[in-house]
């Protein structure tokens, strides 16, 4: 759905927990070098408390305030959150990204993982240079129904439910239709595969049968299925054959830190939580406190994620100067790791949070004309 663009976007910034924080600031200094580079579109960018420490501090891991600015924002771009040792009563973490997904009502979980040259090469295959898929997760339902519904008996079994509805995987399916009907248009071809365990589970067997509804209306785009078990295969031997995955809420969970993998770990990993009106960005990755506070943290998936924002946002203002903003960044990222600029420790490099963001945010003027250049042509 297109707005009207406002004079000034707002941004609900949730840092949170361990490294979120350093990717964050590194993010934020970013898109503001992005912006007073290119002199378009102003982003306002304000801070809000959440997660774990906040809980173990206040008890209230997502205050009112700021799930009232999450609301009323633009956009929300999201750090990470959670801590290991800090809990609820009933012994799960307060993770209030979770929350946000329900709130807002972000059903598609957009997960894009690409190779490119400056990456590690995880699969020695020479055609995982063409690594290429997103994985779209559905995250208002599915196995994570269960959070906060679970039940231990007086006879010592536990359950969580899983949750699967016509509406909720119709919707879903149908992002990841449209999403294929983008790329087909960028790729000259697309496909969707719904990953799921319909050989086992009603619930699966149903999110397949209305998956195949949602199929069969749009005849230009080829889709197939395939188990998650084996999906988990068909990742590590051979990826560069997927395209456009949608799936159930856990398994994409799952699935995409193991898609992560391939392109050397989760610093790399950016993704996109979309509902109807509203949209988040954060990266794939967690809080990671074995590396927190010692600025060791890859942000380049933050900075994806960013860019991510900025073309959510472009699309949904028709503002084409926010969308040259997202290419600049991740040209700018792109071109640190390809000429060897500065090398996140996560691939065994010497470069912290903060070494690569100042390498990206001096790519900047290159990468913008590098951009300009591509579109020229
Ligand atoms: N979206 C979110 O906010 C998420 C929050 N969590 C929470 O984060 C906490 C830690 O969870 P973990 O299972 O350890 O997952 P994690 O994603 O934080 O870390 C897994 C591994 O990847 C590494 N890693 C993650 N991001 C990295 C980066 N940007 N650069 C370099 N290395 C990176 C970590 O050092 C660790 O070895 C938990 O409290 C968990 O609940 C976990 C996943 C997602
Ligand atoms: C903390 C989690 C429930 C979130 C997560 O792992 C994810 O969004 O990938
Ligand atoms: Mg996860």
């Amino acid at each position: 759905m297109s707005q009207i663009s406002p004079s000034v976007y707002e941004i609900a910034v949730l840092p949170g927990d361990g490294i979120g924080v350093e990717v964050m600031d590194a993010c934020v200094a970013l898109l503001e070098a992005a912006q007073r580079q290119d002199g378009g579109p102003s982003l306002r960018l304000t801070r809000y408390e959440a997660g774990a420490q906040h809980y173990a501090k206040c008890g209230d891991a997502l205050p009112e305030r700021t799930l009232d600015a999450a609301r009323a924002a633009h956009a929300v771009l999201f750090g990470a959150m959670g801590w290991p040792n800090v809990r609820y009563p009933d012994g799960t973490e307060p993770i209030p990204q979770l929350d946000l997904r329900m709130a807002l009502d972000l059903y598609a979980g957009v997960r894009p993982i690409r190779w490119f040259e400056g990456l590690p090469r995880v699969l020695a295959n020479e055609k995982a240079r063409d690594i290429d898929f997103v994985l779209v997760r559905e995250q208002t339902e599915g196995l994570f129904y269960a959070r906060g519904r679970g039940e231990v008996n007086a006879a010592g079994e536990a359950y969580d439910t899983m949750q699967i509805t016509r509406a909720g995987t119709e919707r879903v399916s149908r992002f990841a239709f449209q999403l294929a009907q983008q790329r087909k248009a960028r790729r000259g071809q697309a496909r969707v595969t719904c990953v799921d365990k319909a050989n086992v589970f009603t619930s699966m067997a149903f999110f397949r049968e209305v998956f195949n509804g949602v199929a069969a209306g749009h005849a230009d785009i080829t889709y197939d299925h395939a188990y998650v078990d084996a999906m988990a295969l068909t990742m590590v031997a051979k990826p560069w054959v997927l395209d456009v995955l949608v799936t159930e809420n856990m398994f994409g969970d799952i699935l995409s830190d193991l898609a992560a993998g391939l392109i050397g770990g989760m610093g790399m990993a950016p993704s996109a939580d979309i509902g109807d009106n509203h949209g988040l960005f954060q990266p794939a990755h967690g809080t990671a406190p074995d590396i927190a506070g010692q600025d060791k943290a890859n942000p380049g998936a933050m900075f994806l994620s960013g860019a991510m924002m900025l073309d959510w946002l472009a699309d949904r203002h028709q503002q084409p100067a926010l969308a040259a903003r997202a290419r600049t960044i991740e040209t700018a990222v792109e071109y640190v790791l390809s000429s060897g600029i500065a090398r996140p420790m996560e691939y065994g490099g010497t470069a912290g949070t903060k070494a690569m963001a100042d390498a990206v945010i001096a790519a900047l003027p290159h990468a913008a004309q590098r951009v300009k250049d591509t579109q020229a042509a």
